[in-house]
């Protein structure tokens, strides 16, 4: 059986588990389940802190697993990324008040409060910096203001939280991080680990993708297809009425109302969009 690892709470755990249903797997009921076994799939699920998945991954005691890339990064664990997801997006920068310290390069002697603290450390060396950095669980902005830190380094998505603490965030993001589906580094491959990778890819382009279909005459076809190439190439179909051809593409979904303007502009006409609902590329 695969043995895959998954976020049992926080920011990347609702996200996660609906990718996986949305991929034909079981999931669990219960929001206190700690595993879930999907005979028909030959896979069991263990959901476990997002910040101790890699640890997991990397030990090989568990194939696969789905954790933010900050917090792969941050582990040090001998794990890689996989796949990108495209959900739990965020920023990690560092903040401090403003006036204080406003370029990375002035961190030196620094105190920097975090819970990143091997993403922090890495980040540093590689530019030569030396600073203290102080691990904290949470609630990083309050470090500063309590005095116990003068820089804090954290996760930013909205902005919200620093803002309330008075801190600016300065310096170019010391990543920008997403939900990755992770293995061990370098380990083998499986028939059943590349079978989730697939199913998972699958997921991401029936998101990313609608179904196109127009009716064009033949001449435009060359220019109607510059339009929408597809992904391999469109489907051209002949029409009973003469002249006229189906074209049938899959077309990124956030342009596709340009692109339908835009066959209708060259004459297109009959044009329909549908939703992917699963796909293997
Ligand atoms: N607004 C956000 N706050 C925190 N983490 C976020 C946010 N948006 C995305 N993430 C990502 O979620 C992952 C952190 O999830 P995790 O469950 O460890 O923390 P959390 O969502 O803050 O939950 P908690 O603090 O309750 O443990 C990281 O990969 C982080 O980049
Ligand atoms: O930019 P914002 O939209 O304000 O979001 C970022 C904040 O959210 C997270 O905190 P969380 O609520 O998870 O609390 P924690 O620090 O205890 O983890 C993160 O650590 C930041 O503090
Ligand atoms: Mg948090």
């Amino acid at each position: 059986m695969l043995r895959v690892a998954l976020p049992n709470k926080g920011s990347l755990s609702t996200s996660a588990s609906v990718m996986l249903t949305e991929a034909g797997y079981r999931q669990r009921r219960a929001e206190r389940d700690l595993t879930c076994v999907d005979n028909d799939n030959g896979i069991e699920f263990f959901y476990l802190r997002p910040r101790d998945i890699a640890t997991y991954v990397g030990s090989g005691d568990l194939d696969l697993g789905i954790t933010g890339r900050d917090l792969l990064i941050d582990s040090g664990a001998p794990a890689e990324e996989v796949l990108a997801l495209g959900f739990g997006g965020s920023v990690f920068r560092y903040a401090a008040r403003p006036g204080t310290v406003d370029s990375v390069d002035d961190l030196g002697g620094r105190r920097i409060a975090t819970s990143y603290p091997g993403l922090v450390a890495r980040h540093l060396g590689e530019r030569g910096l030396e600073a203290e950095v102080i691990r904290l669980d949470g609630a990083v902005e309050n470090a500063v203001g309590l005095g116990v830190a003068d820089v804090v380094a954290d996760v930013v998505s909205t902005g919200a939280t620093l803002r309330q603490a008075g801190l600016e965030p300065f310096g170019d993001a010391l990543l920008e991080s997403e939900a990755a589906l992770i293995r061990r580094a370098g380990g083998p491959s499986s028939e059943a680990a590349d079978g989730l990778v697939r199913r998972l890819r699958g997921v991401l382009v029936a998101r990313e993708y609608v179904m196109l279909a127009y009716d064009v005459r033949v001449e435009l076809v060359e220019q109607a297809s510059a339009l929408t190439p597809g992904i391999e190439s469109p489907t051209v179909s002949p029409l009973h009425r003469e002249g006229w051809v189906a074209v049938q593409a899959m077309t990124p979904a956030r342009q596709v109302q340009r692109i339908m303007d835009e066959l209708y502009a060259i004459g297109a006409r009959g044009i329909l969009v549908t939703r992917i609902h699963a796909c293997r590329i």
